[in-house]
Protein backbone atom coordinates (compact mmCIF):
# COMPACT_ATOMS: atom_id res chain seq x y z
CA UNK A 1 0.00 0.00 0.00
CA UNK A 2 2.66 2.46 0.68
CA UNK A 3 4.77 1.69 -1.94
CA UNK A 4 1.64 1.85 -4.31
CA UNK A 5 1.27 5.45 -3.08
CA UNK A 6 4.70 6.77 -3.14
CA UNK A 7 4.73 5.46 -6.77
CA UNK A 8 2.09 7.20 -7.86
CA UNK A 9 3.00 10.16 -6.31
CA UNK A 10 6.36 9.72 -8.11
CA UNK A 11 5.36 9.15 -11.49
CA UNK A 12 3.27 12.21 -11.73
CA UNK A 13 6.91 13.74 -12.62
CA UNK A 14 7.38 11.35 -15.39
CA UNK A 15 5.72 11.26 -18.59
CA UNK A 16 5.24 7.86 -19.87
CA UNK A 17 7.19 6.90 -23.22
CA UNK A 18 7.07 2.80 -23.53
CA UNK A 19 4.65 1.51 -21.99
CA UNK A 20 5.00 -1.62 -19.87
CA UNK A 21 3.17 -3.93 -22.36
CA UNK A 22 4.75 -2.49 -25.08
CA UNK A 23 8.09 -3.33 -23.52
CA UNK A 24 7.18 -6.84 -22.29
CA UNK A 25 6.04 -7.53 -26.45
CA UNK A 26 9.48 -6.05 -27.32
CA UNK A 27 11.39 -8.53 -25.00
CA UNK A 28 9.62 -11.39 -25.92
CA UNK A 29 10.55 -10.60 -29.19
CA UNK A 30 13.91 -10.38 -28.66
CA UNK A 31 14.09 -13.42 -26.96
CA UNK A 32 12.80 -14.92 -29.73
CA UNK A 33 15.23 -13.34 -32.11
CA UNK A 34 18.39 -14.60 -29.36
CA UNK A 35 16.89 -18.39 -28.55
CA UNK A 36 16.78 -18.65 -32.88
CA UNK A 37 20.45 -17.25 -33.17
CA UNK A 38 21.90 -19.35 -30.00
CA UNK A 39 20.79 -22.46 -30.87
CA UNK A 40 23.46 -24.98 -29.74
CA UNK A 41 25.96 -22.86 -28.65
CA UNK A 42 26.74 -21.97 -25.11
CA UNK A 43 25.65 -18.62 -24.52
CA UNK A 44 25.70 -16.23 -21.32
CA UNK A 45 23.84 -13.12 -21.11
CA UNK A 46 26.18 -10.36 -19.43
CA UNK A 47 24.13 -7.74 -17.34
CA UNK A 48 25.74 -4.22 -16.81
CA UNK A 49 24.64 -3.14 -13.75
CA UNK A 50 23.01 -1.23 -12.30
CA UNK A 51 20.53 -0.36 -15.47
CA UNK A 52 20.07 -3.45 -16.79
CA UNK A 53 18.83 -5.75 -14.09
CA UNK A 54 14.96 -5.36 -14.85
CA UNK A 55 15.81 -5.78 -18.83
CA UNK A 56 18.30 -9.13 -18.12
CA UNK A 57 16.22 -10.63 -15.64
CA UNK A 58 12.85 -10.36 -18.05
CA UNK A 59 15.07 -11.46 -21.15
CA UNK A 60 16.62 -14.42 -19.70
CA UNK A 61 12.91 -15.82 -19.10
CA UNK A 62 12.48 -15.63 -22.89
CA UNK A 63 15.41 -17.26 -24.21
CA UNK A 64 14.08 -21.00 -24.78
CA UNK A 65 17.93 -22.32 -24.21
CA UNK A 66 20.19 -22.90 -21.19
CA UNK A 67 22.40 -20.04 -20.62
CA UNK A 68 24.78 -18.48 -17.83
CA UNK A 69 24.61 -14.89 -16.42
CA UNK A 70 27.07 -12.40 -15.35
CA UNK A 71 27.24 -9.06 -14.56
CA UNK A 72 29.65 -6.11 -14.91
CA UNK A 73 29.26 -2.48 -13.61
CA UNK A 74 29.69 0.70 -15.68
CA UNK A 75 29.26 3.81 -14.34
CA UNK A 76 29.26 7.65 -15.66
CA UNK A 77 26.02 9.12 -14.88
CA UNK A 78 26.46 10.13 -11.42
CA UNK A 79 24.18 11.83 -8.98
CA UNK A 80 22.35 14.27 -11.20
CA UNK A 81 24.13 14.33 -14.42
CA UNK A 82 22.28 13.86 -17.82
CA UNK A 83 26.30 14.34 -19.85
CA UNK A 84 28.70 11.73 -19.49
CA UNK A 85 31.84 11.82 -16.59
CA UNK A 86 34.35 9.51 -16.33
CA UNK A 87 33.18 5.55 -16.71
CA UNK A 88 34.44 3.08 -14.41
CA UNK A 89 34.67 -0.39 -14.88
CA UNK A 90 34.17 -3.09 -12.30
CA UNK A 91 34.90 -6.56 -13.51
CA UNK A 92 35.42 -8.11 -10.56
CA UNK A 93 31.94 -10.38 -10.78
CA UNK A 94 33.02 -12.01 -14.01
CA UNK A 95 32.31 -15.20 -14.62
CA UNK A 96 34.87 -17.46 -17.08
CA UNK A 97 33.91 -15.90 -20.50
CA UNK A 98 36.50 -18.06 -22.80
CA UNK A 99 34.69 -20.08 -25.33
CA UNK A 100 31.18 -18.84 -24.18
CA UNK A 101 29.13 -17.11 -27.60
CA UNK A 102 28.68 -13.70 -24.75
CA UNK A 103 25.52 -11.14 -25.37
CA UNK A 104 26.16 -8.38 -23.04
CA UNK A 105 22.95 -6.67 -21.88
CA UNK A 106 22.22 -2.85 -21.12
CA UNK A 107 19.25 -0.96 -20.89
CA UNK A 108 20.38 2.12 -23.01
CA UNK A 109 22.76 2.85 -25.72
CA UNK A 110 23.43 6.61 -25.65
CA UNK A 111 26.39 8.27 -26.29
CA UNK A 112 27.64 4.43 -27.12
CA UNK A 113 30.75 4.92 -25.13
CA UNK A 114 29.92 2.47 -21.78
CA UNK A 115 29.17 -0.20 -24.95
CA UNK A 116 32.41 0.43 -26.66
CA UNK A 117 34.69 0.46 -23.79
CA UNK A 118 32.90 -2.46 -22.47
CA UNK A 119 33.24 -4.55 -25.55
CA UNK A 120 36.86 -3.80 -25.12
CA UNK A 121 37.67 -5.21 -21.49
CA UNK A 122 35.39 -8.18 -22.82
CA UNK A 123 37.65 -9.18 -25.84
CA UNK A 124 40.44 -9.41 -23.54
CA UNK A 125 38.67 -12.23 -21.92
CA UNK A 126 38.59 -14.61 -25.27
CA UNK A 127 34.65 -15.09 -26.00
CA UNK A 128 33.61 -16.97 -28.56
CA UNK A 129 31.29 -14.44 -29.86
CA UNK A 130 30.85 -10.90 -28.63
CA UNK A 131 27.13 -9.42 -29.33
CA UNK A 132 25.69 -6.10 -27.64
CA UNK A 133 21.86 -6.18 -26.69
CA UNK A 134 19.79 -3.03 -25.42
CA UNK A 135 16.39 -2.38 -24.36
CA UNK A 136 16.51 1.24 -26.20
CA UNK A 137 19.03 3.32 -28.79
CA UNK A 138 19.28 7.27 -28.91
CA UNK A 139 20.76 6.89 -32.56
CA UNK A 140 20.74 10.64 -32.75
CA UNK A 141 23.24 10.52 -30.06
CA UNK A 142 25.54 8.01 -30.65
CA UNK A 143 28.96 9.28 -30.88
CA UNK A 144 31.45 5.80 -31.58
CA UNK A 145 31.66 3.61 -34.11
CA UNK A 146 29.62 1.12 -33.16
CA UNK A 147 26.08 0.23 -33.29
CA UNK A 148 24.19 -1.97 -30.96
CA UNK A 149 23.79 -5.76 -32.30
CA UNK A 150 20.38 -6.40 -31.03
CA UNK A 151 17.51 -3.33 -29.52
CA UNK A 152 13.91 -3.13 -28.75
CA UNK A 153 13.54 0.58 -29.26
CA UNK A 154 14.75 3.50 -31.01
CA UNK A 155 14.23 6.74 -29.01
CA UNK A 156 14.45 10.49 -29.15
CA UNK A 157 17.64 12.15 -27.51
CA UNK A 158 15.46 12.59 -23.93
CA UNK A 159 16.54 11.67 -20.60
CA UNK A 160 14.74 8.59 -19.61
CA UNK A 161 14.04 6.70 -16.35
CA UNK A 162 11.98 3.88 -15.41
CA UNK A 163 12.67 -0.33 -16.35
CA UNK A 164 15.48 -0.13 -14.44
CA UNK A 165 17.31 3.20 -15.72
CA UNK A 166 17.37 6.27 -13.07
CA UNK A 167 18.19 9.77 -12.66
CA UNK A 168 20.11 10.55 -9.12
CA UNK A 169 19.24 6.51 -8.21
CA UNK A 170 15.51 7.23 -8.52
CA UNK A 171 12.74 5.73 -10.37
CA UNK A 172 14.39 2.07 -11.42
CA UNK A 173 11.65 0.24 -9.69
CA UNK A 174 8.72 1.93 -12.80
CA UNK A 175 7.95 -0.64 -15.06
CA UNK A 176 7.46 1.64 -17.68
CA UNK A 177 10.33 4.09 -19.56
CA UNK A 178 9.35 7.78 -19.02
CA UNK A 179 10.75 11.20 -19.43
CA UNK A 180 11.88 12.85 -16.64
CA UNK A 181 10.13 16.26 -16.05
CA UNK A 182 13.03 18.53 -13.95
CA UNK A 183 11.52 21.11 -11.73
CA UNK A 184 13.91 23.73 -12.09
O1 LIG B 1 25.91 5.13 -24.07
P1 LIG B 1 26.38 5.87 -22.87
O2 LIG B 1 26.34 7.37 -23.08
O3 LIG B 1 27.70 5.42 -22.37
O4 LIG B 1 25.30 5.64 -21.72
C1 LIG B 1 24.75 4.38 -21.43
C2 LIG B 1 25.12 3.92 -20.05
O5 LIG B 1 24.74 4.90 -19.07
C3 LIG B 1 23.94 4.31 -18.05
O6 LIG B 1 24.74 3.82 -17.01
P2 LIG B 1 25.19 4.74 -15.74
O7 LIG B 1 26.58 5.20 -15.93
O8 LIG B 1 24.15 5.79 -15.48
O9 LIG B 1 25.19 3.69 -14.55
P3 LIG B 1 23.92 2.87 -13.97
O10 LIG B 1 23.63 1.77 -14.97
O11 LIG B 1 24.40 2.34 -12.69
O12 LIG B 1 22.75 3.83 -13.85
C4 LIG B 1 23.27 3.14 -18.76
O13 LIG B 1 22.86 2.15 -17.84
C5 LIG B 1 24.34 2.66 -19.71
O14 LIG B 1 25.20 1.71 -19.10
O1 LIG C 1 18.52 8.78 -20.84
C1 LIG C 1 19.13 8.21 -19.90
N1 LIG C 1 18.50 7.92 -18.72
C2 LIG C 1 19.11 7.30 -17.69
N2 LIG C 1 20.38 6.92 -17.74
C3 LIG C 1 21.06 7.16 -18.87
N3 LIG C 1 22.34 6.87 -19.17
C4 LIG C 1 22.55 7.31 -20.40
N4 LIG C 1 21.45 7.88 -20.91
C5 LIG C 1 20.48 7.80 -19.97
Amino acid sequence: MGDASRADRQSDAVRPMIAADKIAEAVRGLGRQITSDYVDRPLTLLGVLSGSIMFVSDLMRQIELPHQLGLIQASSYRGTATEPDELSINDEFLPNLADRHVVLVDDIFDTGNTMLRLMHTLERHHPASLKSAVLLWKKDRTRVELTPDYHCFEIPDAFVVGYGLDYNDEYRYLPYVGVVQTHE
